[in-house]
C-alpha cells in the first residue's frame, strides 16, 4: 500500500490451464461415448493412410508392391521385375524425355521434396516468420497443401490462417527461400485465402529461344502474338490489339530482340497489307534500319520529321475514332483498314531529351494522343526505352502491357511494373546479364507477373527478314530467237 493506492506486489501472470468440455461429462456419458469415438478414430485413421497414399503413390505404393511380388514369387523374380522395370524407364526417358519427366522424375521429385523439405520444416519456419499466431492458448498456423515439383521449382499451395493477407507472405519471401532451400520464392493468390508459393531451384530460360520457320499465313492472332516463350514453357503471347507495349531495358538488355519477334510475326500480315508498321528511330537507324522493308514510313531522327509523323498518325487516330464512333467498338480486320503498329525505339529520346522544348512538347502530345486514343480504331503503340526516367513515366498508365527487361536498380522495376509487382516477385533488377531477351511481363488487370525469354532474332534471322519484304522484282529475259519474248518474276 502506497498512501491509499493499493500496489500488487506480484500480479498473477500464469495462463490459466484449459481443460477440454469433455472432462466434465458424467462417468456413464464417457462409457456410452466411448465405441462411437473408437470408430471416429479409425475412420481418421483410414482417411490419414488414404491421404498419405495420395500424396505419396510412387513411395508408398512401389515398396508394398515389391513387398507383395516378394511374398508371392520370392527375390529373385523380384530382382529381375526391378531391372526390367529400371531399363522400361530409361527407354521411357530416351523415347519421350517430356512425358517422362511430368509423369515419372517430377512426382518422385514431388515427394522427396514433401516428405524432407516442406512437411519437417513447415511448423518450424511457420513460427519463427512470423506466419503463425497464437490465440488464447491455440496455435492457428498456415497449412501445407498440394506441393508439385517441376524440377526448376516447386509449387506449394498453401491455406493462410484468418485475418492474414498475402502482403504479409510477400514480405518474407526471402525468409522462405533460405529457409527452404530455394533461390527465391514468389507468392501468388490462387483464390481467397489460398496462395501459391513458388520455390525456384534454375533457370529455365538459360537457353535462347529460337525464332521459329517465318509463315507464309497472314493468319496471325494480334490480340496473342507469340514473340517468346515463358518459363513455364508456353507461348509468350504479346496482345497487340487493344494495348499499348512499354519495353524497358537497359542497353544490351534484349529490347530489339522483343521488338524484331513482333515484327517476325506480322511479317506475313504485313507483306499482305493486313499490317501496317511505321517506326521512329532516333538513333539515327542502327536499330530499324537492320530491316527497313517491313516500314510503311520510318525515320531515323527525334526532330521534326519524328514529331510530324507522331502527329500525322495522331491524327489518323483521331479521324478513324470519329468514323467508328457509334459503329464499333474495336478495330476488326472486316473494317478493311490495316491495323497499324507505331514502334518508337527511344521514346525518351523524343518526350525527355529532346533539346526543342516545343518539338518535345509536341511529341509528348502526341504520343498521349496515340495511346490513350489509339485502342479502339486500330492503332498500337510498341515504345522501347533504356531508362525510365520520370518523363516517360509519367504517361506509363497509357501503356497496358508493360515489358521489364534488365534493370539496374529495384525501384525502376516499380517504376515500369507499377508498385507492388516486384513484392510479388518480379525481380528485373536481378535478371542476369548472360540473358538478354529474359523480361518480367504484366498487363493491366492481371495481378501476377510473368517471366519470359523474347525469341532470339540473331542478324541472319534479319537478312531473311529483308528478303521476305524484299518486293518482287520482275526481270525481262533476253528474247529467244523464234521464241516469245518472257518474264520472271525473282
Ligand atoms: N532473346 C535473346 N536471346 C538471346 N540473345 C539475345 C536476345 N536478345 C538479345 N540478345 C543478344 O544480346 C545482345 C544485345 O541485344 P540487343 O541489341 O537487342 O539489346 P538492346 O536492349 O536493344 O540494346 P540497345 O539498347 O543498346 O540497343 C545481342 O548480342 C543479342 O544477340
Amino acid at each position: 500500500m502506497s498512501g491509499t493506492k493499493w500496489v500488487d506486489p506480484a500480479p498473477f501472470e500464469g495462463a490459466r490451464p484449459r481443460f477440454p468440455w469433455w472432462v466434465w461429462l458424467p462417468n456413464w456419458a464417457k462409457v456410452a461415448a466411448a465405441p462411437f469415438v473408437l470408430l471416429w478414430l479409425l475412420a481418421r485413421l483410414a482417411v490419414r493412410l488414404v491421404l498419405v497414399v495420395v500424396r505419396y503413390p510412387v513411395s508408398t505404393l512401389l515398396p508394398l508392391s515389391g513387398y507383395v511380388f516378394y511374398l508371392h514369387f520370392g527375390l529373385s523374380p523380384l530382382v529381375l521385375a526391378l531391372l526390367a522395370l529400371t531399363a522400361a524407364l530409361v527407354l521411357w526417358c530416351g523415347l519421350d524425355r517430356t512425358s517422362f519427366l511430368r509423369l515419372g522424375w517430377h512426382r518422385l521429385l514431388t515427394e522427396w521434396r514433401r516428405a524432407t523439405v516442406y512437411v519437417p520444416q513447415w511448423r518450424t519456419v511457420m513460427r519463427l516468420a512470423d506466419l503463425a499466431k497464437e490465440n488464447r492458448g491455440k496455435e492457428y498456423r498456415p497449412k501445407l497443401r498440394r506441393v508439385r515439383s517441376e524440377g526448376w521449382r516447386d509449387k506449394v499451395r498453401v491455406r493462410m490462417i484468418p485475418a492474414q493477407s498475402p502482403e504479409q507472405w510477400e514480405a518474407r519471401r526471402d525468409n522462405l527461400a533460405h529457409s527452404f532451400n530455394s533461390k527465391s520464392c514468389r507468392v501468388r493468390v490462387l483464390k481467397p485465402r489460398v496462395l501459391e508459393l513458388d520455390f525456384i531451384h534454375s533457370d529455365p530460360l538459360t537457353r535462347p529461344v529460337a525464332v521459329p520457320q517465318l509463315s507464309d499465313s497472314t493468319e496471325v492472332d494480334l490480340k496473342k502474338v507469340v514473340v517468346g516463350r515463358t518459363e513455364t514453357g508456353k507461348p509468350w503471347r504479346l496482345r497487340l490489339l487493344g494495348s499499348q507495349v512499354l519495353v524497358v531495358g537497359v542497353p544490351g538488355a534484349g529490347k530489339g530482340s522483343v521488338l524484331w519477334s513482333i515484327v517476325w510475326q506480322l511479317a506475313p500480315a504485313i507483306r499482305a497489307g493486313l499490317v501496317r508498321l511505321v517506326g521512329i528511330d532516333p538513333k539515327g537507324g542502327m536499330e530499324l534500319g537492320q530491316c527497313p522493308d517491313a516500314f510503311d514510313k520510318v525515320v531515323y531522327d527525334n526532330g521534326a520529321d519524328a514529331v510530324e509523323l507522331l502527329e500525322e498518325i495522331a491524327a489518323e487516330v483521331k479521324e478513324r475514332a470519329s468514323r467508328y464512333r457509334g459503329i464499333r467498338r474495336l478495330w476488326a480486320r472486316s473494317t478493311g483498314e490495316p491495323f497499324t503498329v507505331l514502334v518508337v525505339d527511344e521514346l525518351a529520346d523524343l518526350v525527355a531529351y529532346q533539346q526543342d522544348k516545343q518539338l518535345r512538347e509536341r511529341a509528348t502530345r502526341a504520343i498521349q494522343t496515340i495511346t490513350s486514343q489509339g485502342r479502339a480504331p486500330g492503332y498500337a503503340v510498341v515504345g522501347l526505352v533504356q531508362d525510365p526516367r520520370k518523363e516517360v513515366v509519367s504517361f506509363r498508365h497509357l501503356f497496358t502491357t508493360r515489358v521489364a527487361l534488365r534493370l539496374d536498380e529495384p525501384q525502376q522495376v516499380d517504376m515500369v511494373l507499377g508498385d507492388g509487382v516486384r513484392q510479388r516477385g518480379a525481380a528485373a533488377h536481378e535478371i542476369s546479364e548472360n540473358t538478354p531477351g529474359v523480361a518480367w511481363l504484366k498487363e493491366d488487370g492481371q495481378r501476377e507477373p510473368e517471366r519470359a525469354r523474347a525469341f532470339h532474332v540473331t542478324d541472319a534471322d534479319l537478312v531473311e527478314l529483308g528478303l521476305f519484304f524484299a518486293k518482287a522484282t520482275v526481270h525481262d529475259l533476253p528474247g529467244r530467237p523464234g521464241g516469245n519474248e518472257g518474264s520472271a518474276a525473282a
